[in-house]
This record gives structure tokens, sequence and C-alpha cells, in this order.
């Protein structure tokens, strides 16, 4: 993973070179007590260990009874579904089993996917770290009955992921199922690097080795300077950008198979950095398509917003065709690759040239390797964002009171936020 703040410099809101050099003492420390949280394999600082830890001949073994799989369903929520998603629709290959994620209980979309499944032929991956998630547990209910209704024997083709205990854990003890374990420390978000995000990927046949091997590059990289280490110079970017008023950072990639990644980095950017009324929005977008749609208003609204631009700098390229249409011969020799990184240039310089800051992030390729290393590398920038902005980038209290609520509205128990809900106030404008 490459970083440039160049575009990040002179901009409003933005950061000056001196004031980065005065953030990095800061960096040192707080590299330090990265390290220290690594070597003590403390909650969270403890998913930076993965790339070293994790046990790929576990995950291996506990997927070779779905190496028949043409399909491959997660059912897992957050980061017991983007994780596995990010990794599948990036490197996903034509020969590849199709790999589908059912991360919401939309009951007419949950109904369409299982009907368009091979279900006799598919992998059901219900991953669960808590093991409680009521979306997840729904739809696994839901999944597993699909099955039966069409006389496939479902315990033949689910695999477990989970924590050390909880529904799931029973379930795949009380039926044998094949079972991973999210690692202890390890928070959802977090967990890309584990058996949670690499089962699918095992399952599809991707060089798990590759994946680690760049996280772990980009691991043994990082030092207690910013100007030596990409990832931290990404996570005190952002964070003095925020710190001056960016608090809204748009995640860009300018690749179709990196569309998967911005929801995944806006779990873990917001669900982390969230917290004590500060943190910064992660917003997803796509180059060169939004473009048309959004760039109006990075460019001319208003001035809260930092844009990462991410692209891989090499890619399978397809020429253009010579044309005599109107105004596009000039296009004769190009090629669709050499369009979208004019593209990318120009609206870096475009959003330069009004004074937003950007970033540019560029990674070798979409492939194991730069995918593990741009992977291991956003969560070592959040994780120091985490340490400057003094929040406590492990935890996510605020999601509870809602699903308390859900729980109470559901008559899963007397809840005071279920009659909260109830009592909402309400101006309804009928048509
Ligand atoms: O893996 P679990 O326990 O099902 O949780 C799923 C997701 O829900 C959250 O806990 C938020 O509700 C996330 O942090 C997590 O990634």
């Amino acid at each position: 993973m490459y970083v440039d703040l160049g575009s990040a410099l002179d901009a409003t809101p933005g950061v000056s070179r001196d004031s980065l050099e005065r953030l990095d003492d800061q960096v040192a420390t707080a590299h330090d007590r990265i390290e220290a949280g690594r070597n003590d394999h403390d909650h969270g600082y403890a998913a930076l260990n993965l790339p070293a830890r994790v046990d790929l001949d576990a995950i291996r073994s506990a997927v070779a009874p779905f190496a028949d799989a043409e399909a491959v369903l997660t059912v897992g929520i957050g980061g017991s579904g983007l994780g596995a998603a990010t990794l599948a629709n990036a490197l996903a290959g034509p020969d590849d089993p199709d790999a589908y994620v059912l991360d919401n209980v939309d009951p007419e979309h949950v109904a369409r996917l299982l009907d368009s499944l091979p279900l006799a032929r598919t992998a059901v991956n219900v991953v669960s770290k808590s093991g409680t998630t009521v979306e997840t547990l729904s739809n696994f209910l839901v999944v597993r009955e699909a099955m039966a209704d069409a006389g496939v024997d479902w315990t033949d083709r689910t695999l477990v992921t989970t924590g050390e205990s909880g529904n799931l854990r029973q379930l795949a003890d009380a039926h044998d199922l094949p079972l991973l374990s999210v690692p202890d420390g390890v928070p959802g978000r977090f967990s890309v690097l584990s058996s949670v995000g690499l089962a699918v990927a095992a399952i599809q046949g991707h060089d798990l080795d590759a994946i680690c091997a760049g996280a772990a590059d980009t691991a043994d990289g990082l030092s207690g300077s910013l100007f030596e280490t990409p990832a931290y110079a990404y996570g005190a970017a952002t964070y003095a950008l925020a710190a001056r008023g960016a608090t809204t950072n748009v995640m860009m990639p300018y690749a179709e198979r990196l569309e998967t990644f911005a929801e995944w980095f806006a779990q873990l950017w917001a669900e982390s950095l969230g917290k004590d009324g500060l943190g910064q929005t992660p917003a997803r977008a796509l180059g060169a398509t939004d473009q048309h749609s959004q760039l109006q208003l990075y460019r001319a609204g208003p001035r809260e917003k930092v844009v990462t631009l991410l692209r891989p700098t090499h890619r399978p390229d397809r020429p253009i065709p010579e044309t005599d249409l109107d105004g596009l011969s000039y296009l004769g020799g190009s090629t669709l690759g050499d369009l979208i990184d004019a593209e990318f240039g120009a609206t870096e310089a475009s959003l330069a040239a009004s004074g937003v800051p950007a970033i540019r992030v560029e990674i070798d390729g979409v492939d194991e390797r730069s995918l593990g290393a741009l992977l291991y590398g956003m969560e070592a920038a959040c994780v120091l964002y985490g340490e400057l902005a003094g929040v406590s980038t492990f935890t996510q209290p605020a999601v509870e009171w809602g699903k308390r609520a859900a729980r109470g509205l559901l008559g899963g128990g007397d809840v005071p936020a279920a009659e909260a809900v109830e009592d909402r106030a309400s101006l309804r404008i009928d048509p």
C-alpha cells in the first residue's frame, strides 16, 4: 500500500508538512502503545498479529468438504460478512464458486436469493462472533429450512465460524459441523485476516498464504514515523484533517473489484472511530462512476470532506476501438485503463484545484498479496487514528440500544427501549 499526501497539503481544510512533522512525535508514542498492545495480545491490538498467527491449515481442512461447491452463501452481518465479501468480490475468478452474502433480513431479497441458489451444491458459511446476532441466526434458520424443503441435508452443506461459546457453537457441536473459531481479542471489523474473512477465499481457491504475506509485509513495516509507514501516514493525515474540519472521508476506489472494500472500510472507520462526539464519517463512492453523480458536491459543496482515491497501478486492460465518431478520435490507440487512470489523475487534480483535500492510495494490483497489504494497512491506520484521537477503538457500545429495542418489540423480554420506540414523537404528513 502506497500513500501520497501531496494533495492534502495545501487544501482547506488541509495539513501542512510542518504540522505532520509535529504530529509525528505523537505517532511515535502511539506506535509504542500499539506494539505493547500487540506484544501482550491485548483485545483489539491482537488483530494486528493475525498475519503471523492465523492457522491457514485449519481453515483449509474445515472447508475441504465444500470443494464441490458451485456457490458460497455467507450468512453474517457487519464484520462477519464484509471481510469475506471484500476478498470474494475482489479476487473472484471465472471458475470460482459464486459468492453471496446474506447480511440483511429483507424477506423478499432473502426469498429471491434462496430461489436462485443451487442449494444442493451451495456451501453455507454461517458466521457470528457472538453467536447471538438476531439477523444472522434468523437468516440461518430460514436457509436451513429452505435446504430441508429442497431435500438437501443442511448438515452436509454448513460451515460455522463463531466465538468460544453461544448458539452457533452449540449447534455445530450438536451436529458435528465443520467449525472455525473467531480468534480471541479480535473485534469483528478487524477479523478479515482470520477464518472469518479467509474461509470463503479458501473455498474459492485463493492463495491464503499470499494474502497473509502481503499483510505480514505491512506489519513488518510499521515503525514510529508516519514518514516511513504508509498505513500510519494515512491514519495520521485523516486524523489531522478531521481535527481541521474534514469530518467526512469519501473512500473512492477506481476499480469495480474494490467496491465492496469501500463498504468494509466504512464499517471499520465508523464503528471504530465514531465515539465521544468524534469520528470521521465514511462515505462510499466508486471511480470513475461517481464523478458523474457526487463530484459536484465534493468540489463545490460543504468544506468538510477528504477524498481517498484508491487504485491498482496494474490491471488487465482493454483497448478502445478506433473510431471516427465526432470528438472521439483522440481516443484512438488508448485503452480503458488509460482512460480510468486519466480520470483518476484528473479527479485528484480537480479536487486540489478547488482546495479539497485528497489522499492517493495505490496498490500494485487487485491480487491476494496487494489485498492483504491494503486490508492490514487500513486496519493499522484505523488503530493509529484511534490512538491519536484517544477513543476506545475496539468497542461499539452505541449499537446495543437498538438491538435491545428490536428484541423488546418482538417480545424478547420487557425492554424499556421498546417502549421508547412505541412512544416516539410523530409528525406524519399523509398524501
Ligand atoms: O459477529 P457478530 O457477533 O454476529 O456481530 C456482527 C456485527 O455486529 C456488530 O457487533 C454491531 O452490531 C459488529 O461489531 C459486528 O461486526
